[in-house]
């Protein structure tokens, strides 16, 4: 059997070696005859799959290790009989340790001793955005959730949602529907000229969903008039070919690297591992579990003396910063268009090892419960 594969797919020879051959290509530049002859594709986010790619192939699953599933027609795929897997859920937490990180820079700079003031309207409340209403309602923010897609499918009964409008109120939004153009939601374009002219300098718009949501040409001119917000931007409009001027415009600017934890790319890889798995009717021998290795920092201790949200600043920063992120996406935008779009694909393809706030043991010498409850919020595993 032959598995073409991403080479950017951690662990592929650690997990598919017992199922089939590996061909390593990159997922960017993958043409149809690289997978002709293939049984198996295994993509991420880079990779449009459809019939372009897939007509004549021998292809019969195809598996994406990402959360996002806008550059694969699945629909296609089902009329074809071919498998589809994508990996829901698989680097969620990375995400909302992006959004908790980049919240906490937002507070200090905004001289607020206790982020949670913030009110944080939440769009598109799934694996992602619920993950982060959780935590932050436990943190003790004001949390608006807006999801209209859930709020018609769950009626009275769900929790209590609001409207878009309504969440564009809120100190900070945080975007985190999935692209969509169709149906009686799209989410293409769906912060347009009018929705950015309501907001104003004291908000924070922070889009870890995909690019497309916002009309990037118009954020781009509403941040060049008066009372702009502030904005932290993951995901933009014509990955890798993104706009320098808009790099320059926005707050905090990253290479599409909310979801790269460590922790998150590898759940990535094995649920694909495990649907193939199951696709085939082979046994499920290999978790994830058995390939983190051990991370560089393992513990920290606070002492009495700490203050609680400097403290709790301070951890979640050793975990992930996004400023270096930031310093970096700013250095790549010299250059020709072809060159940006190479060091953009670069920062993504050579990311660092980035772990998540559970693989560090927290020690708080002295502490209340509020600051043990607010560690453990974030999700460190406190050492007793
Ligand atoms: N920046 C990054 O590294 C990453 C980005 N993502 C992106 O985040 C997206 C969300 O991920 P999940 O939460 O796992 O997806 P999900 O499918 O679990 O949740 C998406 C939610 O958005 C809602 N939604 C759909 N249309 C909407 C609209 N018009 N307005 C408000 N809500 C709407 C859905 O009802 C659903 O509840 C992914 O589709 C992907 O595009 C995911 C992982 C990493
Ligand atoms: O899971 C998703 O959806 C994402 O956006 C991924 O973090 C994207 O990663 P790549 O597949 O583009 O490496």
């Amino acid at each position: 059997m032959l598995i073409v594969a991403d080479e950017n797919i951690p662990l592929l020879e650690s997990f598919f070696t017992d199922i089939g051959e590996i061909r390593r290509v990159a997922g960017r530049h993958m043409t149809a005859d690289d997978v002709r002859d293939a049984d198996v594709l295994l993509v991420r986010s880079v990779t449009p799959v459809g019939p372009e790619l897939l007509e004549g192939s021998r292809v019969r699953f195809v598996g994406t290790a990402t959360i996002g599933t806008d550059h694969v027609d699945v629909g296609w795929l089902k009329e074809q009989g071919i498998g589809f897997s994508a990996a829901p859920g698989c680097n969620a937490n990375s995400v909302v340790e992006y959004v908790l990180s980049v919240l906490s820079l937002h507070a200090e700079r905004c001289g607020l001793a206790d982020g949670n003031e913030l009110s944080v309207g939440i769009v598109g409340v799934g694996n992602v955005g619920g993950c982060l209403a959780g935590r932050l309602q436990r943190l003790g923010f004001k949390v608006r959730l807006c999801d209209p897609p859930r709020a018609e499918a769950e009626g009275p009964e769900g929790p209590e949602f609001t409207s878009l409008e309504e969440a564009l109120k809120c100190d900070v939004i945080s975007l985190h529907t999935p692209l969509t153009r169709e149906g009686s939601h799209p989410t293409y374009h769906m912060l347009d000229e009018s929705r950015l002219s309501l907001l104003g300098s004291n908000q924070l718009l922070i889009n870890s969903g995909r690019g497309e949501v916002i009309d990037n040409q118009a954020l781009k001119a509403r941040l060049s008039q008066a009372n702009a917000p502030s904005v932290a931007l993951d995901v933009w409009e014509n990955e890798p070919g993104i706009d320098p001027e808009l790099v320059g415009s926005v707050w905090l600017a990253t290479p599409h690297i909310a979801g790269y934890s460590l922790e998150g790319k590898v759940r990535g890889t094995e649920m694909i591992y495990q649907a193939l798995s199951h696709y085939l009717g082979l046994p499920v021998r290999k978790k994830a579990g058995q390939y983190l290795p051990e991370p560089p920092l393992s513990k920290l201790t606070f002492t009495a003396t700490a203050d609680e949200q400097k403290a709790l600043r301070t951890a979640l920063r050793v975990c992930y910063d996004p400023r270096t992120d930031d310093v970096k996406l700013r250095l790549a935008m010299r250059g020709s268009a072809d060159e940006r779009a190479e060091a953009f694909d670069a920062l993504r393809r050579d990311y660092p090892v980035r772990r998540e706030c559970s693989s560090l043991k927290v020690q708080l010498k002295g502490a209340g419960r509020s600051m043990q409850d607010s560690f453990k919020a974030v999700g460190f595993k406190l050492k007793i």
